[in-house]
């Protein structure tokens, strides 16, 4: 149905030290925010940063977009205060980056049972080291294994992928397309959600169209984004089209009548479906519900 269903179309990271930044989200029509403290913030404004984002989750007035922390890496002199004060702002989930197996997302999934983290709080894991992609099943099988049900989501970190692995970040993707789709696999197997990395290219508004729509047809269920001027590309991108919209309902109605009951397929406007389009078909229509109930 649609009212369970949470649009991830555009993840915006921001850094947490820029305060300008954490309040222009308040306005921003993205689907979720992701606070950062790693990767974005220099080492000097890791403590300022640390606190603006907790202060600013713990304030909110950021709507129905959902709030992720992304933490330091626990080996990190900031690994350790970043994740005692994430558990007690209590965003929608923390972001652990580099995760290269699941013994990290174990012990994080038991410090928040052991501090009696709400259920609310959950795990995202960033998979973005080249251990992470020969792991990937481990890591994202441990969704059963871990207390709580909290790993719900994996987040593709494409540039420390290109980092790790000297791969070249080209039009198309081609050099990372085994990795993506792999992580993809795992994903959908665990039933997780996936998001894919972000384009950097701020500037080039139509390239990051190009990707956020080759990302919606792999099957990622969101593109991360480092800029305001790409959440429409991405919202776009990830909506079905009304032509979509419309050959869904038809393949629902269709099969709905009576007379089709016992046909496992069915020929529509020259186009063969059998019954498990229906599914596909329905989660269109939801998709297309879920949008339109939030306005944009
Ligand atoms: C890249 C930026 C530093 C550019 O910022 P800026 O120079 O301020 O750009 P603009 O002048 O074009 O900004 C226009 C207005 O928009 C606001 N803005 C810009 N970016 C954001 C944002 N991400 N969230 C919210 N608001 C934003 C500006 O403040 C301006 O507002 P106003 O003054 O009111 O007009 C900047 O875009 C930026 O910091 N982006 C995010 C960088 C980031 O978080 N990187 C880390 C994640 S990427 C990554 O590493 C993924 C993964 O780990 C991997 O390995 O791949
Ligand atoms: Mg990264």
């Amino acid at each position: 149905m649609a009212s369970d269903l949470r649009l991830r179309r555009s993840v915006l990271y921001m850094p947490g030290s820029n305060q300008r930044a954490l309040d222009k989200a308040k306005t921003l029509h993205a689907d979720a925010l992701i606070l950062d403290l790693e990767d974005a913030v220099a080492p000097d404004a890791k403590d300022i940063a640390r606190e603006q984002v907790c202060a600013a989750v713990k304030a909110g007035g950021y709507g129905d977009r959902e709030l992720i922390i992304r933490v330091n890496a626990p080996q990190t002199p900031w690994g350790e205060a970043d994740l005692h004060a994430a558990i007690e702002a209590k965003p929608d989930a923390i972001l652990m980056p580099k995760v290269s197996s699941p013994a990290v997302l174990e012990s994080i999934a038991n410090r928040l049972e052991a501090l009696d983290a709400p259920e609310s709080v959950k795990i995202w894991a960033m998979i973005e080291t080249p251990a992470s992609i020969l792991n990937i099943r481990e890591i994202a099988a441990s969704r059963r294994l871990l207390p709580g049900a909290r790993l719900t989501c994996l987040v593709l970190g494409t540039n420390d992928l290109a980092k790790d692995t000297w791969a070249q970040i080209v039009p198309g993707r081609v050099p990372m397309l085994p990795w993506i789709m792999l992580a993809l696999a795992a994903a959908r197997a665990e039933g997780l959600t996936i998001l894919d990395g972000v384009f950097n290219d701020i500037a080039d508004v139509d390239g990051c169209r190009t990707e956020c729509r080759q990302s919606r047809d792999l099957g990622f269920d969101g593109k991360t984004i480092i800029h305001p001027d790409q959440i429409e590309p991405a919202n776009t991108s990830f909506a079905p089209t009304d032509e979509e919209v419309a050959r869904a309902r038809k393949v629902i109605d269709v099969f709905d009548e009576p007379e089709n009951a016992k046909r496992g397929a069915i020929k529509i406007d020259g186009r063969m479906y059998e019954r498990q389009h229906i599914g596909m078909a329905r989660r269109a229509v939801a998709w297309r519900e879920a949008i339109d109930a939030k306005g944009y």
